[in-house]
């Protein structure tokens, strides 16, 4: 059970302080945006080389950009220990999630509310970690979509087929009174951000999600 905080909901002219406030998190997760693949424009590959210099947590890239088989390998490069592409925008997701585990990051797929996870289900050997969003990307703050559970089940059940190691993310809305539901639908990764910036104990905040969501294991 891994907690990663989302930056998207942190002090942005503080973004080393912010990152000192999660430091017992397992992985800080950067929200990339790139006013194309979604309505909104975040950060990109400098700010995650600066961020990567003074985080005392490894870094989660979740890319929400066109064409990530072009500048996705680039994040894995930097440092970044996971890199999640949109399988919606990949153009060849099998050799970008090559790409990324040869740069050494761990390779990570998401997929939108609307995309279905069946058709891809031949990618797993290929990923170490699968992210179900529980929220239109694009902004955070918003509410929870409970309908993305018997996805996050889905994919856990084809984890057990296959076989290999591959943890299921879910981001979006991820709070106290959601986490315990994407536990036992079968996540194991759980990004939170207005639910942890937005406490004033940030540290606090992660340690007890991390608990609900043990105590509600699949
Ligand atoms: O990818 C994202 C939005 O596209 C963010 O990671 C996500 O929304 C986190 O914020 P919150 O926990 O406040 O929903
Ligand atoms: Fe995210």
């Amino acid at each position: 059970m891994q907690i990663s905080p989302s930056i998207l909901s942190a002090d942005f002219a503080n973004l080393e302080r912010e990152l000192d406030r999660i430091g017992n998190a397992d992985w800080a997760h950067v929200d990339v945006m790139d006013a194309h693949f979604v309505p909104n424009l975040t950060l990109g590959l400098p700010v995650v080389e600066a961020l990567q210099k003074v985080s005392p947590i490894p870094l989660d890239c979740h890319l929400m950009i066109e064409d990530p088989d072009r500048w996705a390998p680039s994040y894995a490069e930097a440092g970044a220990g996971s890199v999640t592409f949109h399988v919606e925008a990949a153009q060849d997701p099998v050799r970008l999630a090559r790409a990324l585990r040869s740069a050494g990051a761990r390779a990570a797929m998401a997929l939108k509310p609307g995309t279905p996870f069946a058709p891809y289900e031949d990618l797993l050997p290929e990923l170490d970690m699968v992210l179900v969003m529980t929220v239109e990307p694009g902004f955070g703050g918003q509410s929870f979509m409970a309908d993305q559970m018997p996805k996050v089940t889905q994919v856990r059940e084809a984890v057990r087929r296959h076989g290999g190691e591959v943890w299921i993310q879910v981001d979006g809305g991820v709070s106290a009174s959601t986490i315990e539901q994407c536990a036992e639908a079968g996540a194991d990764v759980f990004v939170a951000g207005s639910a942890v910036y937005g406490a004033d104990d940030a540290a606090a905040a992660v340690d007890r999600l991390r608990e609900l969501a043990r105590s509600h294991t699949h």
